[in-house]
């Protein structure tokens, strides 16, 4: 399979200098419990590969509609689409019991960087025309 659609092949097909057993608990806690951690720590560095994946496929979405905004010379931000986000984010995290303010905090944090992006693509637009 694909190490675009399955990140878990990346990690294997290129672990680099990574080693996941890497703890400053090591030597200082029995090797059951050592054990254990380290296999729950497989689970998270599998969920983290997995987020790196949607978050560049999030920003390489957003990048196409910095250019068409830029191309069409509309704002960056458009404040309404963010409130019906959040709002439904919110009500997603509610569900999935997430923290729905870490949910928003999250968000806004991701938002905040597209925005710059748009901001970025449409001066650099502009600089072209001229
Ligand atoms: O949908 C847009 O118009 C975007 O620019 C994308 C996005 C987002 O990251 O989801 C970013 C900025 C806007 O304020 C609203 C949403």
């Amino acid at each position: 399979m694909s190490s675009q659609i399955n990140p878990q092949a990346a990690d294997t097909d290129r672990q680099g200098d990574y080693d996941p057993k890497t703890s400053s608990l090591s030597g200082t806690v029995r090797d059951e419990v050592m054990d254990e951690l380290l296999s729950i720590r497989g689970s998270i560095d599998n969920f983290d590969a997995q987020l790196v994946y949607l978050l560049a496929e999030r920003f390489k979405a957003t990048q196409r509609v910095g250019h068409l905004k830029a191309v069409h010379q509309l704002p960056a931000s458009d404040p309404g689409r963010e409130k019906a986000q959040i709002e439904r984010l919110r009500r997603l995290a509610q569900e999935a019991h997430l923290d729905p303010e870490f949910a928003e905090k999250f968000m806004n944090f991701i938002i905040s960087e597209v925005i710059r992006h748009h901001q970025t693509i449409s001066a650099s637009h502009a600089e072209n025309e001229n």
